[in-house]
């Protein structure tokens, strides 16, 4: 599958402070890429920088096969869609209002507006003022612009930081759909549920480096512990480690009947997270 992006040995620093330590990656046409760090890791220097509002300090970046400062024009601006944290949005208008702004400028059609504040669940408030939204609204109201005009490549920032659950899994659905529609999406996040959930692979960022990059499934695979857990008819459950030994402890607990489930110990990617870096993820 042919790179949406491409970074090499990439770094940044603000006077004497590293936010990024060359750092390398490649995002596939048509995954969604999740990139999870703890507060202060470089997530948002890194959209920045993808996103030409930061010069890098060394390496380079690709994204649709060019050079990225050759790139900084309305062309390159229409292919793609940002969510950060400042909105830009037009306190005094309707949430309509501001969307329709956009549109007009991206020439994305009426009809889509409308399915958009579906997928971000704001059907019911289009005439309300951005002002008097709740921060979660707003929210919504920045990522329904992001997304209006079905970007080739949707940089996401900490997309769901301020949502409840619901409004979370309506945003998990809508970002499925959309990536199943052709957008690549590049995402940030220190929400582990939310990288397993809709993430293709993810990177590790810890201090500016790239600890790990592989799929969550690998992820849990390579630091899966050596054992399994027995869930037992008397409600009991039992470790047993995957040996000689152990294969016997199951065949005899098998054979007794006494076994309702076995699953295997897989760790979350917040615990993979723990174990490589020693600090938790949000
Ligand atoms: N304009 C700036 N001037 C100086 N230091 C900065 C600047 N922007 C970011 N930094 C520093 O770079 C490091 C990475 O910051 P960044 O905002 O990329 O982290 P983050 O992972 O997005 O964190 P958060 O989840 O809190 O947004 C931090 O130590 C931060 O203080």
């Amino acid at each position: 599958m042919e790179n949406i992006i491409e970074v090499k040995n990439l770094s940044k620093t603000f006077g004497n402070k590293i936010a990024l330590k060359n750092v390398s990656f490649n995002v596939k046409r048509g995954e969604t890429f999740g990139f999870l760090g703890p507060s202060g890791s470089g997530k948002t220097t890194t959209i920045k920088m993808l996103t030409s509002q930061l010069l890098q300090t060394t390496g380079e970046i690709k994204v649709f096969n060019q050079p990225l400062k050759k790139q900084k024009d309305a062309s390159f601006m229409k292919r793609i869609g940002i969510l950060t944290d400042n909105s830009g949005l037009y306190d005094r208008l309707t949430v309509l209002d501001n969307l329709t702004l956009y549109s007009e400028l991206y020439n994305v059609e009426r009809k889509q507006i409308n399915e958009i504040l579906e997928v971000v669940n704001l059907q019911n408030e289009t005439k309300t003022q951005v002002k008097k939204l709740s921060k979660g609204m707003k929210q919504r109201v920045t990522l329904a612009r992001a997304m209006l005009h079905k970007p080739e490549l949707l940089f996401l920032d900490e997309p769901t930081s301020a949502l409840d659950p619901v409004n979370m899994k309506h945003i998990h659905d809508g970002l499925r759909e959309l990536n199943k529609q052709g957008t690549t999406i590049f995402l940030t996040t220190h929400n582990m549920m939310e990288a397993e959930q809709i993430c293709d692979r993810v990177a590790f960022l810890h201090q500016g480096e790239i600890k790990q990059l592989d799929t969550p499934q690998n992820l849990r695979i390579q630091y899966m512990d050596e054992s399994v857990t027995l869930l037992l008819k008397d409600n009991r459950s039992i470790v047993v480690n995957k040996d000689e030994k152990g294969a016997e402890e199951i065949y005899q607990y098998m054979r007794s009947g006494e076994v309702v489930s076995i699953h295997s110990n897989e760790p979350t990617l917040g615990e993979i997270f723990v174990q490589i870096t020693g600090r938790e993820l949000a």
